[in-house]
């Protein structure tokens, strides 16, 4: 008896701690193995910080893990394999781990995935001596730790989910009332058109239809590997904004790109072909606008194209800003030839200041709305920018009710390293 008793002792064990391997499919296609091993009793015990739907844990392919809730997710237009090494401590994750088989509070995930093929991003930045703060743990595994000492947290959702309770019908008709009062600030802003040299505002060029495309892919991308996470500064002071990136990840620590994001060491996920396509057309058309203008004889000389390789996706609630600043950690090539930055922005609308001193009261000001681009390049390349607020329930209805985006704003800045 003793003697079974023991031995079942030890088989129940063996399972709870030796690893399970489930496949990693991510919504990039990379294929990898997870392995879950219990390392601290079974008590499920969900905690949130300060953001919120934001949950006390990091998570590398967390739809996947959990067992009974593995889902394959296909990129939309991403088709290579990425490469994501980690070795990441959980704590209880409100994702896949916390309802998974074993009721795991902390888990282990280990998660190796190979790199095939790929757009020749990836090799042609690590050529350029692209730093990545890769550290070794102690199987040797290479992985990357995000905040030191901090609790990892899993990718933000910039959408909410679960079905639409009385709340959420409540604010929306609350937004409907209060769009009825919206003032379409096109007038204010000075509308459609050149606000400077180099600087172009294409006023609600991203058909709805679009904008909607647009929530869903960031919000399938964004809950993966390299999705959206709260970043900070080199002080330990965190940006008031969500953030992911895609095709490289900007550091805001070190000013750098670099191939992995410090959330999860994952490679930033691809940028998507249609958003790539967007970019194109509205630096074509933004052409067009100045070309108008007959005392130029090459639009390009103001405001050069370029092929983004580089996508900056930020999410600001409601209470989100970001300071003035300039984008000057491209390459010195692309700087020096004033490649420009191709600003989309989707969901509340959000006052952009501008100028050419850090000075906010030297700066002027316009209203970015949902499916507004804003291209700067040529002689505004170096400008100052920033968002100082976000209107609240100013986002078109449908593009709510279509995508549950939470209150806030979605904006995609394009670059070119
Ligand atoms: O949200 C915006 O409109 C600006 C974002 C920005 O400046 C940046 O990401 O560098
Ligand atoms: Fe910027």
């Amino acid at each position: 008896m003793v003697f079974m008793y023991r031995l079942i002792k030890a088989k129940t064990f063996r399972l709870l701690t030796s690893p399970v391997p489930v496949p990693c499919i991510s919504h990039q296609i990379c294929s990898g193995l997870l392995s879950i091993r219990k390392m601290n009793g079974g008590k499920d015990s969900a905690s949130e910080d300060s953001i919120p739907g934001r949950a006390n844990s990091t998570s590398l392919c967390r739809d996947f893990a959990g067992g009974a809730g593995i889902k394959l997710r296909p990129s939309p237009d991403c088709i290579d394999r990425r490469e994501c090494r980690g070795a990441v401590e959980t704590s209880s994750d409100s994702l896949g781990v916390r309802h998974g088989s074993f009721g795991i509070r902390r888990s282990r995930i280990d998660l190796r995935s190979e790199q095939r093929s790929g757009d020749g991003n990836s090799s042609k930045f690590r050529n350029k001596n692209i730093t990545a703060r890769v550290k070794r743990s102690k199987s040797g595994q290479s992985y990357r730790k995000p905040d030191e000492g901090a609790n990892h947290v899993a990718p933000f959702d910039i959408c909410l989910s679960g079905s639409r309770d009385s709340a959420v019908l409540k604010s929306l008709q609350e937004m409907e009332e209060n769009q009825e009062n919206v003032e379409h600030p096109i007038e204010e802003s000075g509308g459609q058109g050149v606000l400077r040299p180099g600087m172009v505002l294409l006023k609600r060029y991203i058909s709805l239809g679009d904008q909607i495309e647009m929530v869903k892919t960031c919000q399938e991308i964004g809950r993966g590997p390299g999705g959206f996470y709260r970043p900070g500064y080199k002080n330990g002071a965190k940006l008031r904004l969500q953030m992911m990136c895609l095709g490289l990840n900007w550091d805001p620590e070190t000013r750098k790109y670099e191939d992995q994001s410090p959330a999860d060491g994952c490679k930033p996920p691809c940028i998507p072909r249609k958003f790539n396509q967007l970019v194109e057309t509205a630096i074509q058309d933004a052409h067009g606008l100045l070309g108008k203008d007959c005392t130029l004889s090459n639009v390009e000389d103001m405001l050069p194209a370029m092929s983004p390789d580089i996508c900056i996706v930020n999410f600001y609630t409601t209470t989100g800003r970001l300071g003035l600043h300039q984008d000057r950690d491209e390459s010195s090539e692309s700087l020096e030839k004033g490649l420009p930055v191709v600003s989309f922005s989707v969901g509340d609308s959000a006052e952009f200041l501008y100028g050419d001193q850090r000075d906010v009261n030297k700066a002027d000001k316009v209203v970015l709305e949902s499916g507004d681009v804003l291209i700067f390049g040529g002689k505004s390349r170096h400008i100052f920018h920033g968002v100082t607020s976000v209107i609240p329930d100013s986002a078109p209805k449908t593009l709510i009710e279509e995508t549950r985006l939470r209150p806030g704003r979605l904006n995609l800045t394009f670059r070119q390293y």
